[in-house]
């Protein structure tokens, strides 16, 4: 079988798919983290990979920029590849002096200015959440390994280059722990169809502050927050 954006054979995914935004990044994970690791998917170079964590098969595959991209992979995945649990690990951008480059964020909610959940729930707010099981999972793996993690609310943002910088001071006054561009889109497809869904998010930029990850700070960064995906699934009923 194949959809208009996924080429894989049936039963190619594992149950639980990690899903970076970058392609490229998809296959550094799957290459670097995963044993007996093979392409199942690369229609317009969204490159996804199944292969063996610990033992247990593991699917890893990028979702592009924003919510219109990774809504299409997540709804095709789930949809017609009976993918059960989708679980992002993406870069976001801090606003609170709380928060700081490197940091790890188990996004348990997102806001969003993107209308796609009002399209889904008649124009009233839906609450855009993380499922309870692969959150706990999440911070459950984090402890085992020592890494910490800060874990609220993301905002999945339309715009990476915003036309309102006063939105970061409310974002900030509520809390906001880091702003992205998928988090809530991929709650509402899971939501829409039945399946579980979790975004953990690695701090790579500081909007106020104006600072960057350095590669290296992005590479042990990154690798924290895959390993306590990656350990996650493990703990997975
Ligand atoms: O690092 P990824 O997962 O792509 O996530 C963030 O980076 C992209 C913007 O540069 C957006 O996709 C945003 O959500
Ligand atoms: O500031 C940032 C950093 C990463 N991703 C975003 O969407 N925004």
């Amino acid at each position: 079988m194949s959809t208009p954006h996924i080429n894989a054979v049936d039963n190619a995914f594992a149950e639980t798919v990690l899903m970076p935004g970058d392609p490229l990044r998809a296959k550094f994970i799957a290459e670097t983290f995963l044993e007996d690791a093979q392409e199942v998917t690369n229609v317009r170079a969204m490159l996804g990979f199944t292969g063996y964590y610990k033992g247990k098969k593991v699917s890893i595959m990028g979702h592009g920029m924003g919510i219109p991209s990774c809504s299409i992979y997540a709804t095709e995945l789930v949809k017609f590849y009976g993918v059960k649990n989708i679980i992002r690990i993406g870069s976001c951008g801090a606003i609170s002096p709380n928060v700081n480059l490197g940091d790890v964020i188990v996004g348990m909610g997102a806001c969003t200015d993107s209308k796609v959940n009002r399209l889904r729930f008649k124009d009233s707010d839906f609450a855009a959440i993380a499922d309870f099981d692969l959150t706990c999972n999440a911070v459950n793996a984090a402890k085992n390994l020592g890494v910490n993690v800060k874990v609220g609310n993301l905002f999945s943002a339309d715009l990476f280059y915003s036309v309102d910088p006063e939105m970061f001071n409310i974002m900030e006054k509520y809390n906001i722990l880091g702003v992205e561009m998928e988090a809530a889109g991929i709650y509402g497809v899971a939501a829409e169809y039945g399946a579980k869904a979790l975004a953990i998010c690695t701090v790579s930029d500081h909007i106020r502050k104006g600072d960057a990850m350095s590669p290296e700070q992005r590479q042990i960064g990154f690798k924290e927050m895959i390993t306590v995906a990656l350990e996650s699934v493990l703990l997975n009923q």
